[in-house]
């Protein structure tokens, strides 16, 4: 273990959605966490000494049998913990006291009187109350309350139908919240975990850019020694953190390799290499593979077999491309932390989705290369921050998400040449405007779609028969659930009118208004 991790607070997850976010507001408050899952065995609690335990939210009832609970040396370390909604539950129910069902469930924005004597709430609030209680505007998710508390507790926050909003033993720090403070609606959410996990569990600021950067620096050095390390460069986020991030650890050890499977957007190849290659002096090769992709792809309609064809040519790509390459041992790959946490998730057949997309895909067994993961602890948003310290430019940082399969899924059914050629250009056009429009960086992603069908317009007094764009633009923010963006008509307008002009063989522009569910976002 190593500095930056020395100050480290462990969340137990209990199934919240929110869990996640409790992650990311400790690393915002520049302390590092790692979130498990709540039957987490001693050993483990033991070897991961923590400095201060976060116990999240949960679907469940701690009044109905069978139900989580935390091990019970979580109470016994010594270590300050805090319960959040079915953190708090259980932490009650754990140490002597009881849960009942309210008789008033509440969801969404709810005001708490703070007691104003608690380490953790002293001096936070959102307004002063005439009989000298702080007001907290506060969001709840709960049907549970706490009715008796556990010997030891007091009260420090009530709300009417909570009379044991907030509990807490000062002596032996522990701490329990009914309401969450880590979605952004509790206006004083990132104050309290910043209370809890500074002045309670006396944490250092440690886990910043700066350091989280030095640090990875050292560990890619000690890890790779004299060896090479082949990087497949997309120009996406990820891996352009991971070339920054390689190139000064490793410098001309690093070798990557984009591949220009004819699937890219307009210009993007030549921009990947203008950052990186020209301006960073990078080592890049450039591979032109849009004949080997069109050629696969010949004839293929069915999204999963492109889908499969596009992964499977990449790898055969990047297996070429290292065989011709002396003393590559490793790959590096752009593995964030939530991807850790999903495929946790999958394996142990606790919840959540995983996305088989994510990953480079599976890696061919003879090419026996050692990973080299150096986001593997981070979230996207400090990935991105990463980025911009390491001299990256904001419009690559801050970059909507392009799929590996790329353009291969944005034209329908069958891929060919010339379409994709269309494709390009109404998507840059599209995009050019929502910059233009100050609107890109309000919508999570957007881009055009090529639809095969033909429909009938007039150009200049003449018949045209042509194919179809449609526009698809979204605000979301774990990908998973979004909402299709309410973007101006006249913006709308502009963009057709721009695409029917100046974009040989367009006819018309549609506006896609589903949501996801029950659409994706993209439409393959
Ligand atoms: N055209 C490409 N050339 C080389 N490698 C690629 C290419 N497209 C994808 N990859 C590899 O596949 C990985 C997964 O792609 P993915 O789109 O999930 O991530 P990304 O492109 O790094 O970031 P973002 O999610 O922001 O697009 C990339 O990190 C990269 O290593
Ligand atoms: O790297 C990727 N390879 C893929 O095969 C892939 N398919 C979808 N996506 C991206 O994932 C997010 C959710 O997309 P969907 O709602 O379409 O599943 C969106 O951001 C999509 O762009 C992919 N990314
Ligand atoms: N959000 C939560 O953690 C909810 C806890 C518990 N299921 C309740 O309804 O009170
Ligand atoms: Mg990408």
């Amino acid at each position: 273990m190593n500095n930056i991790h020395a100050d480290r607070i462990l969340i137990l997850d209990f199934g919240s959605q929110y869990t996640q976010l409790i992650a990311r507001r400790v690393r915002e408050a520049g302390v590092y966490c790692e979130l498990h899952p709540y039957d987490m065995n001693a050993t483990a609690i033991r070897e991961f000494a923590p400095s201060g335990i976060i116990l999240s939210g949960g679907p469940q009832s701690v009044h109905e049998t069978d139900t989580p609970r935390a091990n019970s040396l979580v109470f016994e370390l010594g270590v300050p913990v805090l319960g959040i909604c079915y953190g708090l539950q259980t932490m009650t129910a754990q140490l002597g006291g009881t849960v009942i069902s309210a008789t008033h469930r509440e969801y969404g924005y709810a005001q708490v009187r703070a007691r104003g004597h608690s380490r953790l709430l002293r001096n936070i609030e959102d307004h002063a109350s005439v009989d000298g209680f702080g007001l907290l505007d506060v969001w709840m998710s709960h049907g549970d309350r706490v009715e008796t508390l556990p010997p030891g507790f007091i009260v420090i926050a009530e709300t009417p139908n909570a009379p044991l909003a907030g509990i807490a033993d000062e002596m032996r720090r522990f701490y329990g919240l009914q309401f969450h403070p880590e979605v952004t609606h509790t206006r004083q959410g990132q104050r309290i975990i910043e209370r809890f996990v500074h002045e309670i569990c006396c944490c250092g600021r440690l886990w910043t850019p700066d350091n989280i950067i030095a640090d990875s620096i050292n560990t890619i050095r000690a890890q790779v020694g004299n060896d090479k390390v082949l990087l497949g460069l997309s120009g996406g986020v990820d891996s352009s953190v991971v070339a920054a991030l390689l190139h000064r650890a490793i410098g001309e050890q690093l070798i990557c390799v984009f591949v220009d499977n004819g699937l890219l957007r307009l210009g993007e190849g030549d921009q990947v290499m203008a950052t990186f290659a020209r301006h960073m002096g990078v080592t890049v090769i450039r591979v032109d593979a849009e004949a080997l992709f069109l050629d696969r792809l010949q004839g293929v309609s069915d999204p999963e077999q492109k889908r499969k064809i596009i992964g499977n040519t990449f790898i055969e790509v990047f297996d070429i491309e290292a065989n011709k390459i002396n003393a590559v041992n490793w790959l590096a790959q752009g593995t964030i932390y939530p991807d850790v946490i999903e495929s946790a998730g999958a394996k142990s057949g606790k919840a959540k989705v995983i996305k088989s997309h994510h990953n480079v895909g599976g890696l061919p067994e003879h090419m026996r290369l050692k990973l080299v993961e150096p986001l593997r602890e981070l979230f996207k948003d400090e990935v991105r921050r990463i980025g911009i310290e390491l001299g990256l430019p904001a419009e690559m940082v801050y970059r909507h998400p392009f799929p590996g399969p790329g353009l291969g899924v944005r034209i329908l059914g069958e891929v060919h040449r010339e379409d994709a050629e269309t494709l390009r250009r109404a998507d840059y056009i599209f995009i050019e405007e929502l910059r233009r429009a100050d609107l890109y960086d309000q919508v999570s992603q957007a881009f055009a779609v090529f639809l095969p069908v033909r429909s009938v317009g007039v150009v200049g007094d003449n018949r045209q028969y042509a194919h179809v764009i449609a526009l698809r633009a979204v605000e979301t923010i774990d990908f998973m659930t979004a909402r299709w963006a309410h973007l101006p008509y006249e913006f709308l307008d502009l963009v057709c009118r721009r695409i029917v002009n100046e974009v040989p063989g367009v006819s018309r522009v549609v506006y896609d208004i589903t949501g996801k569910p029950p659409g994706t976002i993209e439409w393959e």
